[in-house]
């Protein structure tokens, strides 16, 4: 019965925070959700650039074809969608490896500096990307 008591009022005294607009992910979080995103995005985007690439090496109307799917701007921006993503999947797999290899350091603040370096050359990346695109 003692116990039964115990383990209700335990229940009752948990913390509970149910308000999202308090709740911040830290920058490592974020990094990590986002390269199982961009993981995904690249995995879609394999099929839809080897179709692609298929269309423009069948034939030259094939080429022709390919071409003009690619001058559509709302094409542009999912290839620069696509681009961005594999580019970050890229960064953030290369920081990955090398704290595998022990050559990051596996401690709190080398994975924030880290994370947030990978943002930033992501960011480069991606607007290298819009260049090559547009
Ligand atoms: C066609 C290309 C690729 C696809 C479709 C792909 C997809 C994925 C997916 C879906 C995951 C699982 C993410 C998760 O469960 O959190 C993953 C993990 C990973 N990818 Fe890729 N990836 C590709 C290329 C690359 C490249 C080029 C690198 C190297 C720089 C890389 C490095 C990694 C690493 C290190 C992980 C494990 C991350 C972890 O331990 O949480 N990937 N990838």
């Amino acid at each position: 019965m003692w116990a039964l008591f115990m383990i209700k009022n335990a229940k009752k005294q948990r913390p509970v925070n149910l308000d999202l607009t308090t709740i911040q992910f830290p920058v490592t979080a974020i990094a990590s959700i986002l390269h199982r995103v961009s993981g995904v995005i690249t995995f879609v985007a394999v099929g839809i650039l080897l179709w692609l690439l298929g269309l423009s090496l069948s034939s030259p109307e094939g080429f022709l074809s390919a071409s003009s799917i690619m001058s559509s701007f709302f094409v542009k921006f999912i290839m620069w969608g696509i681009l961005t993503a594999l580019a970050y999947h890229v960064v953030g797999g290369v920081r990955h490896m090398l704290m595998d290899v022990g050559y990051l350091e596996e401690t709190l603040q080398a994975g924030k500096r880290s994370a947030t370096l990978s943002f930033v050359i992501t960011v480069v990346l991606s607007i290298l990307a819009g260049v090559l695109v547009w």
